[in-house]
């Protein structure tokens, strides 16, 4: 008799792991739990990195920073609920920052939660997440898991990149279909993240207004960085002679010591300038909404190069949208300057050097001291040194004094080493942003914490000890929130934004067999550093940072409501 051999099956979870590794994700940051345990287990046991985080908004993090640095989706991967939920944070400022990542969560029953009969982990996350990213898709059957990853990857990179959600309910892993129908299912994307090129005559009209210029400046936003379009950006300032002005994710895309870069003349730059060319950067809080004392009184011409249509005219008018992809546009600007092009009057060019050196020289001092306690002029001089010395590692930075003057002190050098708070200036990126920095790139990664933005994500130090990550954090310690003297002056509680004083943070490295330093001044801080650097081993350094040194909110203050009543 005829022995018929049982059809080969596939199911869920392989159809999963078949659809992202087909696509090139092979990097997923999760925590672990019902129902994606054993995902995680088989995304290993198929060759796929699975990094475990101790909470998922750093899993979240590292995730859209992935995508930030690689152009690919990154993926976290999350349990239902509580998990899902402390994902979203992460999709949403993935979002807002337009960095590309998935977020895959499992998911209840639909029949369940539609009925609300009280599953496990009950929650219609795909209605939830939803409002929160680019876009969210929910896959029921197996065969549409392939259709399902490839619209997430395409919904992420295409366009204006962001966060996606995918929703993905228990019992989809466990269904099985047949292998071969499994492997027809399959969508290898072509062209995620397609070319648009710029319509001539958007460009021409560009061209004309920056011809017009007499103090054209061009402002270089992350968009720019994350294009990856480094040497036609280069090319366009170095063959225009116009000055540049880096926004913070945006530094070293050509380096911050360039002699075109005003970024130590931002004020003068600002209210000068007669026409501003935007490159993947927003008009938003982060440049005054284009208008009022930090523009001058002068009219200025806006021309923009971006992605999104809609984002021209968001908060003054554009004087030329261009529109498209910014290595498109700024080959097309590249041509018409070869093709006939006269460099900004040297008047402009020579005023804006000037200043720039006279605040360089300026600065210079104050980066020289050897103070201890330390403030934050002496302990940046020192990391700034540092960066100057090994160009190709990368800064993750967060907190307030500590990024605010970090972000002006620590020049960059190459494109995408700066990693920081971004559009929503969110606390809490850092740890997350460091693990998936050294695991997507394998340089070197130095981590510049306030003491309470490293709080947000600090248990992640476990993690970096786990994997054994070249992850060298540094704890600005300054007692507290902006600064560390503030008093409760109705009781006997510590005031709201003190912390315990002369905590050692470089102890609970050590607990998880991480380097844990001390340092005091500038000089050991740099020791310090460069020994991690050096090593590649996980450490933290607690750098003392005098109490009294800092001010509140850096240069945002103004963004606070202030009561008028009488203070009680
Ligand atoms: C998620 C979140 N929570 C709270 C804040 C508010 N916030 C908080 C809590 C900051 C911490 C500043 O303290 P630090 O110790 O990190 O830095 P410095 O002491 O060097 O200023 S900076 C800032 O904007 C935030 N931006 N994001
Ligand atoms: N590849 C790309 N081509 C064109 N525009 C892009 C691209 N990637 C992102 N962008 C745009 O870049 C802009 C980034 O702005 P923003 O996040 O405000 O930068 P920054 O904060 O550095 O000023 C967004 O408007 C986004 O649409
Ligand atoms: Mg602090």
């Amino acid at each position: 008799t005829e022995v018929r051999a049982e059809p080969e099956l596939t199911d869920g979870f392989h159809l999963v792991i078949d659809a992202l590794k087909l696509n090139g994700i092979t990097n997923v940051y999760n925590v672990p739990g019902i129902p994606i345990t054993d995902l995680g287990r088989m995304m290993q046991a198929e060759g796929m990195r699975v990094i475990s985080f101790r909470h998922e908004q750093n899993a979240g993090n590292a995730a859209a920073i992935a995508g930030f640095l690689t152009q690919k989706p990154g993926v976290c991967l999350t349990v239902s609920a509580p998990g899902f939920l402390n994902g979203l944070t992460a999709l949403a400022n993935a979002t807002t920052n337009c960095f590309p990542m998935i977020l895959i969560s499992g998911s209840s029953e639909r029949e369940i939660v539609d009925l609300q009969q009280g599953d496990y982990e009950e929650m219609d996350q795909l209605a939830i997440a939803k409002p929160l990213c680019k876009a969210a898709f929910r896959v029921l059957h197996a065969q549409d898991i392939a259709i399902g990853v490839a619209r997430a990857i395409r919904a992420a990179v295409s366009g204006r990149p962001g966060g996606v959600y995918l929703d993905l309910p228990a019992k989809l892993f466990s269904q099985v279909m047949d292998a071969e129908a499994g492997r027809k299912s399959l969508v290898k994307v072509i062209d995620p993240a397609p070319a648009q090129i710029p319509a001539p005559s958007a460009v021409k009209r560009a061209m004309d207004v920056l011809k017009a210029a007499k103090r054209p400046l061009i402002i270089l936003g992350k968009g720019a960085a994350y294009a990856q379009a480094d040497d036609a950006i280069r090319a366009l300032i170095e063959k225009s002679g116009i000055p540049f002005l880096p926004m913070s994710m945006a530094k070293g895309i050509l380096p911050d010591t360039h002699p075109q870069c005003a970024g130590a003349a931002r004020s003068l730059v600002l209210k000068e300038a007669d026409t501003v060319m935007l490159i993947g950067a927003r008009l938003n809080w982060l440049l005054s909404h284009g208008k009022g004392k930090a523009w001058g009184e002068a009219p200025k011409k806006f021309i923009q190069i971006d992605i999104e249509p809609k984002e021209m005219d968001s908060n003054v008018e554009i004087a030329a949208p261009v529109v498209g992809d910014i290595g498109s546009c700024v080959s097309a600007f590249l041509g018409e300057i070869e093709r006939g092009w006269t460099a900004p009057p040297s008047a402009w060019t020579d005023a804006v050097k000037a200043k720039r050196d006279e605040n360089v020289a300026k600065m210079a001092p104050r980066l020289m001291n050897n103070r201890s306690p330390m403030d934050f002029h002496g302990a940046l001089g020192a990391l700034r040194t540092v960066i100057k010395e090994r160009p190709d590692a990368i800064l993750v930075n967060e907190g307030a004094n500590t990024l605010d003057l970090a972000r002006g002190i620590i020049d960059m050098y190459q494109p995408r080493k700066r990693l920081d708070v971004g559009t929503w200036g969110v606390m809490g990126i850092g740890m997350g942003f460091a693990i998936a920095a050294a695991i997507e790139t394998g340089k070197p990664v130095l981590a510049v914490e306030g003491d309470s933005a490293f709080g947000f994500s600090g248990m992640e130090i476990e993690t970096i000890c786990r994997y054994n990550l070249p992850v060298c954090i540094v704890v600005f310690n300054n007692n507290g929130i902006y600064r560390g003297t503030d008093t409760n002056p109705a009781g006997t509680d510590p005031a709201t934004t003190v912390f315990v004083a002369n905590s050692r943070y470089d102890v609970m490295m050590q607990a998880f067999g991480g380097v844990g330093v001390n340092a005091t001044t500038p000089d050991e801080l740099k020791r310090a550093v460069d020994a991690a650097m050096d090593s590649g081993k996980p450490t933290l350094i607690n750098a003392v940072i005098d109490p009294a040194a800092g001010s509140e909110s850096g240069r945002i203050g103004n963004l606070n409501p202030q009561s008028v009543l009488k203070k009680k």
